[in-house]
């Protein structure tokens, strides 16, 4: 059946294509970001991100990563500006982190990758009625990357990992109400944004990236928690961590990356 992709030798990223041809589509993410080669574009005004509403509902383990969803039902929660022309609803944000150690990020930067890499998915409901419809329109979604690297304890973060154990399990959801991801943006929000897609399948070519170009610091410890995660049910007897859940970078194919200031 088709949801039985994941991150490992058997079913992992470079057997995707068997299932979703897209896979090998022209304007695939994740990429790797080579700022000498980039185009500053100065007609790229500033993104302005809009949570303060907290329309957080709950957090989720669906196996492949550990999600937060929102009421995407208006427009409380919208990033606006820089490379869009309608602002886009805040639907759920999710993480991709590698093992103990290794790197986890899907963007690198000039070859170089991060230990974490957050990404906040949001749709365009000015001119699409449902995130699904969205999600497979060119352009229909915009997601915002925020690059994670070890270093000391993140202050908000722990607001996350703290519940982490709660939603162990593949298939698990728990409450997750007031939660502002405003907290876990850097404070520059400089970024470059290019045309790519969703990162795992169904890997539509339906969004526009727009990645910051300042990390967050989170700690070894914060980071270790979402290893903690396992990617099996409850009921399974087999029980495999959820680490390594990142899609490496795919080819650019005459795609311009641009910066903002
Ligand atoms: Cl709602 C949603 C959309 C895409 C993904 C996976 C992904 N695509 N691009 N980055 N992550 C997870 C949840
Ligand atoms: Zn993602």
């Amino acid at each position: 059946s088709g949801n039985n992709w994941g991150y490992g030798k058997e079913n992992g990223p470079s057997l995707w294509h068997k299932q979703y041809p897209t896979a090998k589509g022209s304007r695939q993410s994740p990429i790797d970001i080579v700022p000498h080669q980039l185009s500053h574009d100065p007609s790229l005004g500033p993104i302005v991100p809009n949570y303060d509403q907290c329309t957080s509902l709950n957090i989720s383990n669906n196996g492949h990563s550990v999600a937060v969803e929102f009421d995407d039902s208006d427009d409380r929660s919208v990033i606006r500006g820089g490379p869009l022309d309608n602002p886009y609803r805040l639907k759920q944000f999710h993480f991709h982190w590698g093992g103990k150690g290794c790197h986890g990020s899907e963007h690198t930067v000039a070859g170089n990758s991060y230990a974490s890499e957050l990404h906040l998915v949001h749709w365009n409901a000015v001119k699409y009625k449902t995130y699904e419809e969205a999600a497979t329109a060119p352009n229909g979604l915009a997601v915002l990357g925020i690059f994670l690297q070890t270093g000391d304890d993140h202050r908000w973060l722990h607001t996350i990992t703290d519940a982490l154990y709660m939603v162990k399990f593949k298939g698990s959801v728990t409450d997750f109400k007031g939660f502002n991801p405003k907290c876990l943006l850097p404070s520059s929000l400089h970024y470059w944004t290019y045309l790519g897609s969703l990162t795992t399948p169904p890997l539509h070519e339906s969004v526009i990236w727009i990645i910051l170009k300042e990390p967050i610091s989170v700690s070894e410890r914060q980071l270790s928690k979402f290893r903690m995660l396992l990617s099996t049910g409850e009921e399974e007897d087999q029980r495999i961590h959820m680490e390594n859940n990142f899609r490496p970078p795919q080819p650019l194919k005459g795609r311009r990356v641009r910066s903002s200031v």
